[in-house]
C-alpha cells in the first residue's frame, strides 16, 4: 500500500490502536488471555513451549482488535487458514496443486471470504442504528471512515477485508518473539529477573492492597520492565531490517542512490554498534535508565520510523508488559537450555521450552 491511501489509513489504525479507550478496554482482554493461558500451562505436566504459546496468546489479543472475535470456533477456523496462509510467503513460487504456494493461496482466498463476511454483516448493523459509540476494533474505525467519506474518496469494502488480513501478518510473530526471547533472556541473566520481580510485586502488592483493578498506565509506567522490552527488541528483535526502493534518485549523506535500487535498512546492524552501545552484546536494561526507554530515536527503531512506524506500537508494549506481570508475581519457571537463532529470522531452536510452577507466596 503506498501514497495518500497508504496515509489514511495507516493514521486512522494508528490513532485507534493508541487511544486509551482502545488501551483501556483491551488491558481487561489481555489480563484474561494471559491469566488463562498461564494457568493452564501448571495442568500439563509436560513442558511448555514458550514460543507457541505465547503465539496462542497473541492471536487472541490481534483478532479481538481487529474484528472483534472472542475464543471459539470461528477463532479456531480463521488461526488454521491464517496459519496456512503464512506459511507460503516465504516458499518456493511454484503455484502448483500441492505445493506450499498453492494451499497458502487457497488458505487466504478462505480467510478473505471469512473476513469479508464479518465485514458485511457489521456494515449492515452499522446502516440499522444511528449510534455512533466509540469504534470497537479496526474493522469499525475502517467502515466508519468508508462510510462518512461515501461518495468522495472512500475506502472499499473489499480493501478493508484484504487490510485487515494484512494487518495480522505484522501483528503475529513479532509480539510473542519479544515475549519468548524476553523469557529467555530473564533466565540467563538473574539479576536482572530479580529487580524485574521486585518491580511488578511492589505494583501488585499497591494493588492487592486497595483492592484495586490495574489501568493501563500501570503496565507502562513500570519502568525496569519497559527497559526490559526495550533490552530485548534490541538484542533480538524478529524485524531486524526492511527494504526501500528508490522511487526517484536520491542523496543520502555521500551515498547517491538511483532510481529503481533497493536498500537494505539494517535495524540490528544499529543495535548492535559499540558506538550506539556499551557492550551492544549484553543484556543491560539499566542501560536504559540513562536514556530513558525511548520509543523511538535514530538509534533504537525496532518499531520502524516515518510513515511507516508502527502502528501497533504501545499495544505492544502493553501486551508484553502485562504477559511478564502476571507472569512473574504469580508463578516461577525453569528453562531447558535453548539458543536464540537469528537467521533466517529471530526465533528460539527449540521453542523455548519450560515447565511452570506457582509461586510459593
Ligand atoms: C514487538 C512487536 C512489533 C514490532 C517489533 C513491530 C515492528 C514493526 C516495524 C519495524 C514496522 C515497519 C515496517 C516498515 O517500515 O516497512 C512495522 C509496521 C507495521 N506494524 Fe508492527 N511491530 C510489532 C507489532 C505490531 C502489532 C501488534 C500490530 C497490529 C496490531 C502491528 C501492525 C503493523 C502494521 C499495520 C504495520 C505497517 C505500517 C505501514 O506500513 O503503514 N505491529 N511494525
Amino acid at each position: 500500500m503506498n501514497g495518500n491511501v497508504h496515509k489514511r489509513v495507516h493514521a486512522l489504525i494508528g490513532v485507534f490502536l493508541k487511544s486509551p479507550q482502545l488501551k483501556d478496554r483491551i488491558t481487561r482482554d489481555i489480563e484474561k488471555t494471559v491469566q488463562l493461558s498461564l494457568s493452564s500451562w501448571m495442568d500439563k505436566s509436560r513442558l511448555v513451549y514458550l514460543q507457541d504459546e505465547t503465539k496462542k496468546i497473541t492471536f487472541e489479543i490481534l483478532v479481538r482488535v481487529l474484528l472483534s472475535i472472542g475464543p471459539g470456533e470461528e477463532m479456531d477456523l480463521l488461526k488454521g487458514e491464517f496459519e496456512e496462509f503464512i506459511k507460503g510467503l516465504i516458499c518456493l513460487p511454484i503455484k502448483l496443486p500441492g505445493t506450499r504456494l498453492y494451499k497458502s493461496l487457497q488458505s487466504k482466498e478462505k480467510l478473505l471470504k471469512m473476513v469479508r463476511r464479518i465485514v458485511e454483516e457489521r456494515k449492515m448493523d452499522m446502516e440499522k442504528t444511528e449510534e455512533k459509540d466509540l469504534p470497537n476494533d479496526v474493522i469499525d474505525v475502517l467502515l466508519r471512515d468508508a462510510g462518512e467519506s461515501a461518495g468522495t474518496h472512500c475506502i472499499p469494502l473489499d480493501f478493508i477485508s484484504g487490510n485487515i488480513i494484512e494487518m495480522m501478518i505484522p501483528g503475529e510473530e513479532t509480539v510473542p518473539t519479544a515475549m519468548t526471547i524476553a523469557v529467555k533472556l530473564l533466565t540467563d541473566n538473574p539479576t536482572a529477573l530479580a529487580r524485574l520481580v521486585e518491580e511488578n510485586m511492589e505494583l501488585r502488592r499497591r494493588k492487592d492492597h486497595g483492592c484495586e483493578k490495574y489501568a493501563w498506565m500501570d503496565y507502562m509506567t513500570l519502568t525496569f520492565t519497559q527497559n526490559v522490552i526495550n533490552e530485548t527488541l534490541r538484542l533480538a528483535n524478529i524485524i531486524n531490517a526492511v527494504w526501500r526502493k528508490a522511487l526517484k534518485d536520491v542523496k543520502i549523506k555521500d551515498y547517491f542512490i538511483p532510481e529503481g535500487w533497493c536498500v537494505l535498512a539494517s535495524f540490528s546492524s544499529v543495535h548492535m554498534d559499540g558506538i550506539n552501545y556499551e557492550n551492544p552484546y549484553e543484556f543491560d536494561p539499566w542501560r536504559w535508565d540513562k536514556t530513558g526507554a525511548a520509543v523511538t530515536s535514530n538509534i533504537f527503531t525496532p518499531f520502524g520510523g516515518g510513515q511507516r512506524l508502527c502502528p501497533g506500537l504501545e499495544l505492544s508494549r502493553l501486551e508484553i508488559a502485562i504477559f511478564l506481570h502476571h507472569l512473574v508475581t504469580t508463578y516461577r519457571w525453569v528453562a531447558e537450555k535453548d539458543e536464540i537463532v537469528y537467521f533466517p529470522t529471530v526465533r528460539m531452536k527449540r521453542r523455548l521450552p519450560i515447565t511452570v510452577a506457582p509461586l510459593q507466596q
